[in-house]
């Protein structure tokens, strides 16, 4: 049985496109990353799948069950929404017990715990907290009753880096303890790190669902030079070469293939600078998927 299975999941606004025929169907036990550009149907498939707005076809289901038909599901499953809205007046800690309560299950040493590793202040009021504080909050009440599948939409906006750290060595532990995540991202590189498989969304269709070690072993480089006098863009016109951008003495593109083919053109150029980099995950995507759309 999947942790998550979509099938077809259509949402339509009115006359505005949500997402168009989304099929996902997640292990139980796998990190798997939701990527896309704002606005391409990420919160929509979540909230979905979450029984929170309703399909206009097609079907979601998390262990096997649709949770509208079968609200106890829910208790399986902590859900970070993308945004937070909170009872401002109340103490963090007071909304953390009421969220606890949903689940008659004794969550107060997870939620110290929890507190502990996000530095997070528990006697304050929610009002006083800063967004990315407030997001902790997020964080705590999606992962304190230790669920079984653990959705998050957008989990990292807010939280600096070291928080951000912290925040992925939790999802790693509470995976290695048996959950299953999900989680949805506009910046690839934090879901490149984490994830067993991605996919890709825009303009509401999937373009594209891939193992991320299969996407790794693809060697993509993009590569920019500058040099001394100025570059016919022809030159970089190979098989291969994506998103290719010339101006003046720069030239810069993406490259999937025999990096010999490009040292061999570089080596025929006075070159002022170069470098070699990792594409991050969006960049290939963009620029190697977008056709098969
Ligand atoms: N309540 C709504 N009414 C009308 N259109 C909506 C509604 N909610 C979302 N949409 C539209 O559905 C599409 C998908 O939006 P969605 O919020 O799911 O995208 P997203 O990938 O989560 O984006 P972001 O990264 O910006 O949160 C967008 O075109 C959006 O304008």
């Amino acid at each position: 049985m999947y942790a998550i299975e979509l099938k077809n999941l259509t949402k339509q606004y009115g006359a505005e496109r949500g997402i168009i025929d989304v099929n996902i169907a997640i292990e139980q036990g796998e990190i798997f990353g939701f990527i896309g550009p704002n606005g391409a149907g990420k919160s929509t498939t979540i909230r979905t799948l979450l029984g929170l707005i309703k399909p206009t076809s097609g079907s979601a289901t998390i262990f096997g069950k649709n949770s509208v038909q079968h609200p106890e599901v829910r208790k399986e499953v902590g859900y970070l929404p993308s945004e937070v809205f909170y009872y401002d007046n109340m103490r963090v800690v007071d909304l953390l017990k009421y969220s606890a309560s949903f689940y008659k299950k004794d969550c107060n040493k997870r939620i110290q715990e929890l507190a502990k590793v996000l530095d997070l202040d528990l006697k304050k009021k929610i009002n006083d907290l800063s967004f990315g504080n407030k997001k902790k909050v997020g964080i705590v009440q999606g992962l304190l009753h230790e669920p079984k599948l653990i959705i998050l939409d957008e989990p990292t906006s807010g939280l600096d880096p070291l928080m951000q750290q912290r925040f992925f060595e939790l999802i790693e532990a509470e995976n290695k303890k048996g959950a299953t995540v999900f989680f949805s991202s506009h910046i690839l590189s934090e879901v490149q790190r984490l994830c067993d498989r991605v996919a890709f969304i825009k303009k509401g269709k999937i373009i594209q669902l891939e193992r991320m070690s299969v996407l790794k072993e693809h060697s993509y480089k993009r590569v920019v030079i500058e040099t001394k006098t100025d570059v016919d863009k022809d030159v970089f016109a190979l098989d291969g070469v994506s998103d290719l951008k010339q101006a003046g003495n720069s030239v810069s593109f993406i490259y999937k293939g025999n990096i010999n083919v490009i040292t061999e053109k570089l080596a025929q150029l006075e070159l002022i600078n170069l470098s070699v980099e990792d594409p991050d995950l969006e960049e290939i995507f963009l620029h190697y998927y977008e056709k098969e759309g």
